[in-house]
Formats: structure tokens, C-alpha cells, sequence
């Protein structure tokens, strides 16, 4: 029996990568360092901001003053800009409500910036009754680090057993594996079905209501 479904938020939720490919390109443009394509950013996002600029910067042009300038440019235009193109997948709120309404405990482990995923929960899913809602926050280690997933498993008092990590890349199957729960990879998002099988997937969904029905099956 499943009781709490944890889920990652960029690629699974909500398709942020417009949002966070014009915010980069901003910051990029400000520090005098070329733009990426849309496309390239789907293989830039995922282990955190930190990573992102890393990533999006000139390999020549990789250390901590340019990522702290990025994170600057980034968050003056992310903070006011994450809800220009952002959108929840299609299905996802059916989902949401569909598995509170049978009484599933619903959770969010995101790599994004605490105040950027509390933010965009709120106001994509302020109706969902989310038991909590967590981001990366200093000090505490990113996924694939599983203590994201213990915090909820203590918040919930759910066991391991009667959990579901659900995610769309590699790190999201990494972080569940490590955290010892069952995992569903999602081909909607931003990496393929390769990398979620490569890293462990336990199953993989195409579309929202293929894990309504994987879940009902489980309750
Ligand atoms: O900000 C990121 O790197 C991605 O965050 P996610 O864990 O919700 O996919």
C-alpha cells in the first residue's frame, strides 16, 4: 500500500525551463558570456542553481565569482520572472487532486532554491494540500543525497515501504535508491527514458494518468 507520494518539482510538476533558460540567458548576457538554446537547458538544470551556472558559463570561465555573479543576475530576473512560461504538465493537477482525494499523503523534494519552489507550489498548486514542500536550503546536501526524502518520510510518519519517489531525470532515481523507496521516472519532463532507466528506475510513466492508475492499484 502507498500512503505518501514525494514528488520532484522542474520537469515533473511544472515545465519551468523557458522561465529558467531566459532567466540564465539574462545573467549570462550580463556577465558578457554567450546565451544557450532552450534545448540545452534541459541537461543544465537539475543538481541545483549552483550547477546551472556552472553548466551555462564558458568551461574557462567556471569558479565561484562568476557563479556568485550569475546567482546575482539570475535572481534579480528569476524572482519576478518564474511564472511567465512556467506551466503545471497537462494532467498534473487532476493527479494531485485525484490522489489527495484518496487520502494520499502528497510531498515536493526539489533541488530548486527553497523560496523559488515554495513559490511556485503556492501558486501553481495552493489548493493541493502538500504536508511539505522542500527545496535546497544551505547547508543541507542536494539530491541525490537522500536526507530530503527522510525529512518527509519523518514529516509524514509514512514508512519507506508505503512510499513513492517520483521524478523525471537521473538524479530523481538516484535520490530514491539511496533513500531505500520505490521509484517512478516520467518521460514528460526534461531527460529521456534511457537515463531513467540507467539510473534505476523502478518504473517509468508516459503520461499523468498511467501513474493515477499505477497508484490505485496500490492503495
Ligand atoms: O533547480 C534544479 O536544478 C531542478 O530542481 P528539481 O529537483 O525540481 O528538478
Amino acid at each position: 500500500m502507498k500512503k505518501l507520494v514525494i514528488f520532484d518539482l522542474d520537469g515533473t510538476l511544472l515545465n519551468t525551463i523557458d522561465d529558467l533558460a531566459v532567466s540564465t540567458n539574462f545573467a549570462l548576457s550580463c556577465c558578457g558570456f554567450p546565451e544557450h538554446k532552450v534545448s540545452q537547458y534541459k541537461y543544465f538544470v537539475g543538481n541545483g542553481i549552483a550547477k546551472l551556472f556552472e553548466r551555462a558559463l564558458p568551461e574557462n570561465e567556471r569558479n565561484e565569482q562568476n557563479i556568485a555573479r550569475m546567482r546575482m543576475y539570475f535572481l534579480e530576473h528569476y524572482t519576478v520572472n518564474n511564472t511567465c512560461h512556467t506551466v503545471p504538465y497537462d494532467g498534473i493537477p487532476d493527479l494531485l487532486r485525484s490522489l489527495a482525494d484518496q487520502d494520499v499523503k502528497l510531498a515536493v523534494a526539489s533541488n530548486k532554491y527553497q523560496q523559488g519552489t515554495e513559490k511556485l507550489i503556492d501558486y501553481y498548486f495552493g489548493d493541493i494540500p502538500f504536508i511539505a514542500v522542500l527545496g535546497q536550503r544551505e547547508g543541507v546536501p542536494v539530491k541525490p543525497d537522500p536526507v530530503i526524502i527522510e525529512e518527509i518520510l519523518g514529516v509524514a510518519g509514512i514508512s519507506r515501504d508505503e512510499t513513492l519517489y517520483t521524478g523525471d531525470s537521473g538524479v530523481d532515481m538516484q535520490t530514491a535508491k539511496n533513500a531505500g523507496v520505490e521509484s517512478v521516472g516520467v518521460t514528460w519532463g526534461f531527460r529521456s527514458k534511457g537515463e531513467l532507466l540507467e539510473n534505476g528506475a523502478c518504473h517509468v510513466v508516459d503520461y499523468p494518468g498511467e501513474l493515477l492508475k499505477y497508484m490505485s492499484e496500490r492503495l
